[in-house]
């Protein structure tokens, strides 16, 4: 039987010491990172959010979920709702309809980044059967750290001539990382302990390594979620092999690895056996790619419980792969494929976007652009402009479904690195199948370019294929994968290259697609896509009541209202009686 899961939830910044330095970080309840929700698929979430922060507002996004009817609940501030204000309280009601890893986290300026994410893990329904077993599981939700707030990390962004955030101190997993202190350091050459650093090898110190307490000769299953604000990873068990199942909620064609790169984003679930000499206990360990590294890695500890309190692994982990041996990381990204019973992509595509991303500049200002478009997110929400077609609150030229493929050198900087603002929303035919051809290109400075991990709101899509250059029609076509594409909501572009993706347009609703780097998003990497919206039913008032749409409401003209007590204004005024009487006696 469907079961409806009721949360009642505050958030708040709270002091917190995630790497063992005392910093302020968004407590849910008081817990950082926030709790973890656990349901079945075809079960409800209901999440009554109190938003206590003091002066800011606050969203929620659950990464996966596809909103089917609840465009309302995706949580992405300007896009889906209105930010909720201070004291006040949003209800997210949703149905979590596969089971798979998933997780939430905030969609407000650099919410994510200041800490606002948890886990959210789907079960499969009861009586139904994964396509694999094991004895146990895990969960380990990986996160990026920095000691400079998120607020000035967004006015540097924001500042001309921009002050980039650089490269967070510590690697998270759990919410606990080790700044700087011995136990990491000893494995990471470089300087000992800081006298800030709290951490002395206490398994109860507030930033000691997760511990995973298993028995032998078992087999577990590892979630493993990346919510990074900038980083890619990679995580490996020592002396462990992992088997890769499912990716982003969906089922793989299992493959065997010592490692595996993880891109925030993204979500992975891994088996593995615990084969190893009992008597030891084991670093699962993640590190930096895709950035040169100047971060330590990550730890967490395998326990096979032969000694209490846990003993420290002997074997230090192994070295992070390269973190520039991009050959490596399309290897792995190119094994994952779907399971035999995953659904198949459509033969063909009604529309195809070409998507190219670029560094530039808008008055002295770096942003990130999407075929010369920067992303600047309107007050009123989309979904509200949209539904009820106030057509003021955006800009209603679609920005265009193409670059100039024939002469854009994208192994250059831009020749003209100049881009415009823009919040144009690309309309998607209902039920069109869409593909989008992300295309990476040179950044400002000449010989780079990066990594960029994209995900989808509100749909998975399949992974056709990655290329080296600029996708070329002739010779690229022919080697997508239409056979077994793995489906997912998040991946990769890798430097200079291109990415193709599939998806149906089958939800109403208005679905950012964007950069999960969250400092790329700020500067504006990101599209919007808006499919059905005249579908959709009533729209629960709550979720609008700002902006132009606010306005639109409180007259009383649209929408229903579904607030007690917030109802429209009434039309009848006591003065009408003075009136009257006024009328009636001026006949005398
Ligand atoms: O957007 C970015 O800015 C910096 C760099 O290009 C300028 O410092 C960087 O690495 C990004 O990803």
């Amino acid at each position: 039987a469907n079961e409806t899961h009721f949360f009642k939830w505050e958030v708040e910044y709270m002091y917190g010491a995630p790497d063992c330095l005392t910093n302020i970080v968004m407590g849910i309840n008081g817990q950082f990172p926030g709790p973890t929700i656990k349901a079945k698929a075809g079960d409800t979430v209901v999440v009554d959010l109190t938003n206590k922060l003091l002066t800011e507002g606050v969203v929620i996004h659950w990464h996966g979920i596809t909103q089917r009817g609840t465009p309302w609940a995706d949580g992405t501030a300007s896009i889906s709702q209105c930010a909720i204000n201070p004291g006040e309280t949003f209800n997210y009601t949703f149905k979590v309809d596969k089971a798979g890893t998933y997780f939430y986290h905030g969609h407000y300026g650099m919410q994510r980044s200041a800490g606002l994410y948890g886990l959210l893990i789907v079960d499969v329904e009861e009586g139904k059967e994964e396509p694999f077993k094991y004895d146990g599981e895990f969960s380990l939700l990986l996160s990026d750290w920095w000691h400079k707030g998120v607020h000035e990390q967004e006015v540097g962004l924001s500042a001309n001539p921009m002050t980039w955030i650089g490269e967070p101190q510590s690697l998270l997993i759990n919410g606990k990382g080790q700044y700087n202190c011995s136990l990491a350091a000893a494995h990471n050459s470089g300087s000992g302990g800081l006298p800030e650093c709290n951490f002395r090898g206490n398994e109860n110190d507030t930033c000691a390594p997760n511990i995973l307490r298993v028995k032998p000769n078992k087999t577990y299953r590892l979630r493993v979620a990346s919510t990074t604000a900038l980083v890619s990873l990679n995580l490996a068990v020592r002396n462990h092999k992992m088997l890769m199942v499912e990716a982003d909620g969906n089922y793989l064609q299992k493959f065997s690895v010592k490692d595996f790169d993880i891109y925030s984003g993204e979500t992975y679930s891994v088996l593995f056996k615990t084969d190893q000499n009992p008597r030891n206990n084991y670093w699962i360990y993640v590190g930096v790619r895709g950035r040169e590294p100047r971060t330590p890695q990550g730890l967490a500890i395998l326990d096979y419980q032969s000694t209490t309190p846990t003993k420290q692994p002997t074997l230090a982990p192994k070295p992070t792969p390269g973190w520039n041996d991009y050959q490596r990381s399309k290897l792995f990204s190119k094994k994952l494929l779907a399971h035999s019973e995953s659904p198949k992509p459509p033969a063909n595509h009604h529309r195809r976007i070409f998507l190219l991303n670029t560094q530039n500049r808008i008055n002295g200002y770096t942003k990130w652009a999407i075929n010369n478009v920067s992303l600047t997110l309107p007050p009123t929400p989309y979904l509200g402009s949209i539904k009820y077609g106030i057509n003021e609150s955006f800009d209603q030229n679609s920005p265009p479904d193409t670059f100039d493929l024939n002469t854009y050198d994208i192994m250059s900087p831009p020749s003209n690195p100049n881009a415009a603002y823009g919040n144009g929303v690309y309309t998607l035919e209902l039920n069109n199948t869409i593909d989008v051809i992300l295309q990476n290109a040179n950044m400002l400075k000449a010989g780079d370019s990066e990594i960029h991990p994209w995900h989808l709101h509100g749909h998975d899509f399949w992974v056709l294929g990655y290329g080296e250059g600029k996708f070329s029609s002739e010779k690229d076509e022919k080697k997508l994968n239409l056979k077994n594409p793995p489906l997912r909501n998040t991946v990769v572009i890798f430097p200079y290259g291109w990415t193709a993706i599939r998806f149906v347009a089958d939800n109403p609703g208005v679905w950012p697609f964007h950069c999960h780097i969250e400092p790329h998003l700020h500067m504006g990497m990101g599209v919007v896509f808006a499919e059905g919206v005249d579908r959709l039913g009533d729209i629960p008032n709550e979720a609008l009541s700002c902006g132009l749409t606010a306005k639109m409401l409180m007259s009383g003209s649209g929408g229903k209202m579904l607030t007690s007590g917030s109802g429209p204004p009434k039309t009848f005024n006591p003065i009408y009686i003075l009136y009257i009487f006024i009328f009636i006696f001026s006949y005398f």
